[in-house]
């Protein structure tokens, strides 16, 4: 994860961070569609562990959420994926990204240990604050697994700092107040909003929610070490397997093209 920085600090652009719902249109799929999204320019991957209650999704990711549910997909399912994507791609950081109660019905020594068996980078738990998150991050650390926490515009300065030394990797900073797919993000204010994040916290800062489109990424991209997309891309996903039944080439190709679009957004939006 460090190192993936470091590079794009050379290179000066932020870091592509797609998300996607695991299981969503199904699990082979998701390994697929992991593969297209590098191919078309991802730096790192976001999968999301379907929850049966995920509070902090907006509809078109909980919608994802409840179908992959259906394929029966659950937290150790999802580790096996990223294991077979990593039989093709050791590069590619990869973050899992859910919620506590999956978690805790592993318990948390033996997640930790599937998960890094798998090559899994860093773990975004939503509803585990930093103070609560000892255990885990421990747990994570001895691995060489990153901790990843939210910051939000009202997140006091105190408490960014504690997530500086409590996290790593980089810091996920929540643009608007809301869920995710919103579409007011503000990219004037981000700017102020950033820096404030930066003085308090040395982490590098990737910013997400309300990031749709190439524009919107372009945008982010110039302040941000990393933009990180979600609802936009999962609608896509959708759209193309319902109207093909599933998720076929022409579907992974929709995606590869998207990410390309996101992708030359972010590295021209400094220069
Ligand atoms: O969907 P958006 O608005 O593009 O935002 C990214 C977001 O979906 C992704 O990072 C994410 C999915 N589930 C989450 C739960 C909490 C925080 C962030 C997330």
């Amino acid at each position: 994860m460090a190192s993936l920085f470091e590079r794009l600090k050379g290179e000066n652009r932020a870091a592509l961070i797609p998300y996607i719902t695991a299981g969503d249109p199904d699990a082979q799929a998701t390994v697929e569609l992991m593969h297209a999204m590098v191919e078309g320019g991802a730096d790192a991957i976001e999968v999301g562990v379907p929850f049966s209650d995920p509070m902090a999704d907006g509809p078109v990711i909980q919608a994802a959420h409840e179908r992959a549910l259906k394929s029966g997909l659950g937290l150790r399912g999802v580790i096996d994926l990223v294991a077979e994507f990593r039989q093709r791609d050791s590069d590619t950081p990869v973050v899992l990204m859910g919620y506590q109660n999956p978690i805790e019905a592993i318990g948390v020594t033996a997640f930790v240990e599937k998960a890094a068996a798998a090559g899994v980078d860093g773990v975004l738990t939503v509803d585990l604050p930093p103070e609560e998150a000892d255990e885990l991050s421990a747990a994570l650390g001895e691995r060489g697994m990153s901790p990843i926490f939210l910051l939000a515009p009202t997140t006091s300065a105190a408490r960014t700092r504690e997530v500086a030394t409590k996290g790593s990797g980089f810091v996920y900073y929540v643009s608007l107040k809301g869920v995710t797919g919103a579409a007011n993000l503000d990219t004037d204010a981000l700017a102020s909003q950033v820096e404030g994040v930066r003085e308090a916290c040395a982490l590098p800062v990737g910013v997400g929610f309300g990031i749709r489109d190439a524009e919107t990424a372009g945008q982010v991209g110039r302040v941000a070490d990393a933009v990180i997309v979600g609802s936009a891309i999962v609608r896509l996903i959708h759209e193309q397997a319902s109207a093909a039944g599933g998720m076929n080439a022409q579907g992974l190709e929709a995606v590869r093209g998207f990410l390309a679009e996101l992708r030359s957004a972010v590295e021209t939006a400094r220069h």
